[in-house]
């Protein structure tokens, strides 16, 4: 089954659940509810086999109760590979909640929310995604131990957006490597789509290396304060897929790799944090091959955030949160020349090698 979007029109004509094009053997769906808080979260529990499904919650604005069942459908997807490849003892999961963060996230309504995580008995282990915060997860933390990416003063390994922002650098780095003959970002033309909790601190490695960064965002307020924080340009123009650049990072939300982007798109490497960057993994893999973009797998190089939140669970401290978020550097550069050899994707590439590893622990399950 290929992960693709769809528009909202023609989400509906399918089954519900099982008949959605994003729908690839997930286990579980659970539709929670809850009039007093005003909560409607989705979680999607896609695969458990290596371990409890864990992925972050997502609090959005949906145009749609379709458009939320089909976001959490890819974001879990993508967990199961996410941690696959990372070699972590987890399987794929992801909530999302319909709404505002800003306005109708409550205390009252992160607690319910928990009490759901609560009911499904550890199979889902929830965190942080766009919309919310640490002291968010602290109070799922009060009715449920099923959360992690809690505050350091609550025993947990704090906001893990730092530490993906860090993997992502790593995989560019990598990227820049296999595509440029170098990893030095000194002077490349990086544009940062998305400059949020992850897209800051990409920024401030990217300053720290000399690269020219340019940034943009929806958010005004953050534009303009992050670029007199780093130094960094604010994009202007009318279209940012044809603003010239050396590297995209989208770090905001998915699918901006897409028809449309790909045949404006001047970058020649792609690397960024944002969950599900393609629109249809095959596709638009396939055309980033032809057209020579040098593409950082999203689900390999945005790990560093689940490395963080599993050391809650495994109880590992920093210093091998680093080495272990270093290593997407490694991972990165064997991805790009296994898909040389494999005359593949590189897309393909880590899905390939992240469902052999689920598919060993399956035999040796029912051997
Ligand atoms: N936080 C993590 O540790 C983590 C880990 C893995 C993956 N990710 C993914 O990385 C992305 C960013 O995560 P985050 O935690 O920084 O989220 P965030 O909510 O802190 O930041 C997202 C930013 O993107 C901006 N944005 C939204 N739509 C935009 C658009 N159309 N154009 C430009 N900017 C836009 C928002 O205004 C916001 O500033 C998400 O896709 C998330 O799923 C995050």
């Amino acid at each position: 089954m290929i992960s693709e979007v769809i528009s909202t029109k023609e989400l509906p004509k399918m089954d519900p659940v099982f008949g959605q094009l994003s729908f690839d053997d997930h286990e579980q769906i659970v539709f929670c509810q809850d009039k007093d808080t005003g909560l409607k979260a989705i979680i999607g529990i896609h695969n458990t086999v290596l371990g409890p499904a864990l992925g972050g919650t997502r609090m959005w604005t949906y145009n749609s109760e379709w458009d939320a069942l089909n976001d959490v459908l890819r974001l879990s997807r993508g967990m199961t590979f996410k941690s696959a490849i990372t070699g972590l003892n987890l399987g794929g999961g992801k909530a999302v909640i319909i709404g505002d963060a800003k306005t109708q996230k409550t205390p009252a309504l992160m607690k319910r929310f928990g009490e759901f995580v609560h009911s499904l008995g550890g199979k889902y282990i929830t965190a942080e995604d766009v919309g919310m915060e640490t002291a968010d997860m602290d109070l799922v933390r009060d009715v449920t131990p099923y959360v992690t990416g809690i505050s350091e003063s609550r025993g947990g390994a704090g906001n893990p957006s730092p530490i993906t922002a860090y993997g992502v650098f790593m995989g560019m780095k990598a990227a820049a490597k296999h595509q440029f003959g170098s990893d030095v970002l000194e002077d490349k033309k990086v544009l940062v789509q998305g400059i949020g909790h992850v897209g800051e601190t990409l920024v401030e490695h990217l300053t720290n290396e000399g690269a020219k960064v340019v940034i943009s965002d929806i958010n005004e307020e953050r534009l303009q304060a992050i670029s007199v924080k780093y130094g960094a340009s604010i994009f202007r123009g009318k279209d940012l897929y044809e603003a010239d650049m050396d590297i995209y990072a989208p770090c905001a939300l998915g699918a901006t790799i897409n028809d449309e982007s790909i045949a404006k798109l001047k970058a020649r490497v792609i690397a960024g944090a944002a969950n599900n960057q393609l629109a249809n993994e095959v596709r638009h893999g396939a055309m980033l091959k032809d057209k020579g973009i040098a593409y950082a797998p999203d689900f390999l190089i945005n790990a560093g955030g689940i490395i963080n939140v599993y050391a809650e669970l495994e109880g590992y401290g920093k210093k091998e949160i680093i080495q272990k978020t270093e290593n997407i550097y490694n991972t990165t550069l064997e991805i790009f020349a296994h898909a040389a050899k494999n005359n593949c994707t590189t897309h393909q590439s880590a899905l390939s090698i992240a469902q052999s590893r689920i598919e060993a622990r399956k035999s040796s399950k029912n051997s």
